[in-house]
C-alpha cells in the first residue's frame, strides 16, 4: 500500500498541497482528480521522493522512502525521456541496462499487445505511440506500483482503448496504480478508487464500485455533488 499522510508543499510562497492524505492499495487504479495546476503531478513527484516536502510523510508499504522504494515503485511521465534517435530496441536494452526489475518477457509480450516494431526510431513514433512505449518501458519493471501522469492526454480515441485494455489485463493485474486526471469520462469504467482534490486537499477519496452499488452513483455524479458545491 502507498500512504501518503499529510503532506504540504510550498513553491516559494505558493501553497500546493495543505495537508494531502490518501491511500492507493495494490492490485488496485487510484485515481486522482482534479483541475489543472492543483498538484497532481507534484503529489506523483513526492511519491517518488523528487521534490522535497515541507510536513508529511509518504509510506511504501510501511516503509518510508528509502533507497530501495525505487525497487517498489515506478514513474510513468507524459513525456518520453529517451533520446530521440534511439530505435524502441535501444530504449528497451537502456531499461535493461538499468534497471535490475526490468523484465524483457514482459516488454516483449507488451510490445506485441501494442503492435509496435523494435526497429522503429523514437523520433518517429506518432503521439499515441509515443505513449505506447512510454507505458511499455515503465510496465516492463517488476514493480508493486506504477506512478502514471496523464497517461491518456492529448491521443487519439484507438490508443486510448488500447491503453485502456492493457489495464485490465494481466500486465497491470495485481499491481497498484495511481494516474492522474482532469478528465474522468473515458476512465471511469477502470477505477477502483477516487481522490478528488481541490485547493491542496483532498476533499473526498471513494471507492467507485462502492458508490456505484451503494448509492447509485457513477465518478461523474459524485464529482459535480462535490465540486459544485
Ligand atoms: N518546480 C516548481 N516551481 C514552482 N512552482 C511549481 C513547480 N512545480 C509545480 N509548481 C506549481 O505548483 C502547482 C501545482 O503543479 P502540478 O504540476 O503539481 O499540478 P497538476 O495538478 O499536475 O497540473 P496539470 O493538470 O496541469 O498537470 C502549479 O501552480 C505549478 O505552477
Amino acid at each position: 500500500m502507498i500512504e501518503v499522510k499529510d503532506i504540504k508543499k510550498k513553491f516559494g510562497r505558493k501553497k500546493v498541497l495543505d495537508g494531502v492524505s490518501f491511500t492507493a492499495n495494490k492490485g488496485e487504479i487510484t485515481c486522482l482528480i482534479g483541475i489543472n495546476g492543483v498538484g497532481k503531478t507534484t503529489i506523483l513527484n513526492a511519491i517518488m521522493a523528487l521534490t522535497p516536502l515541507n510536513k508529511g510523510e509518504i509510506l511504501i508499504n510501511g516503509e518510508k522512502l528509502n533507497k530501495h522504494s525505487f525497487e517498489k515503485v515506478t514513474f510513468i511521465p507524459d513525456a518520453i525521456t529517451m533520446l530521440p534517435q534511439m530505435t524502441i530496441a535501444d530504449a528497451m536494452q537502456f531499461m535493461q541496462d538499468f534497471y535490475k526489475t526490468w523484465n524483457q518477457e514482459r516488454a516483449t509480450e507488451l510490445l506485441g499487445f501494442f503492435r509496435l516494431e523494435e526497429t522503429e526510431k523514437i523520433a518517429s513514433l506518432s503521439k499515441g505511440n509515443t505513449a505506447k512505449i512510454n507505458l511499455l518501458l515503465g510496465l516492463a519493471l517488476d514493480v508493486d506500483f506504477l506512478l502514471m501522469d496523464e497517461p491518456f492526454s492529448g491521443i487519439d480515441i484507438f490508443s486510448r482503448e488500447q491503453i485502456a485494455e492493457v489495464f485490465t489485463s494481466h500486465l497491470v493485474e495485481g499491481r497498484g496504480v495511481i494516474i492522474t486526471t482532469h478528465e474522468v469520462h473515458d476512465i471511469e469504467h477502470l477505477i477502483d478508487k477516487v481522490v478528488l482534490l481541490d485547493n491542496g486537499v483532498v476533499l473526498k477519496e471513494f471507492n467507485s464500485e462502492e458508490v456505484r452499488e451503494n448509492e447509485g452513483k457513477s465518478v461523474v455524479d459524485v464529482m459535480r455533488e462535490v465540486y459544485h458545491k
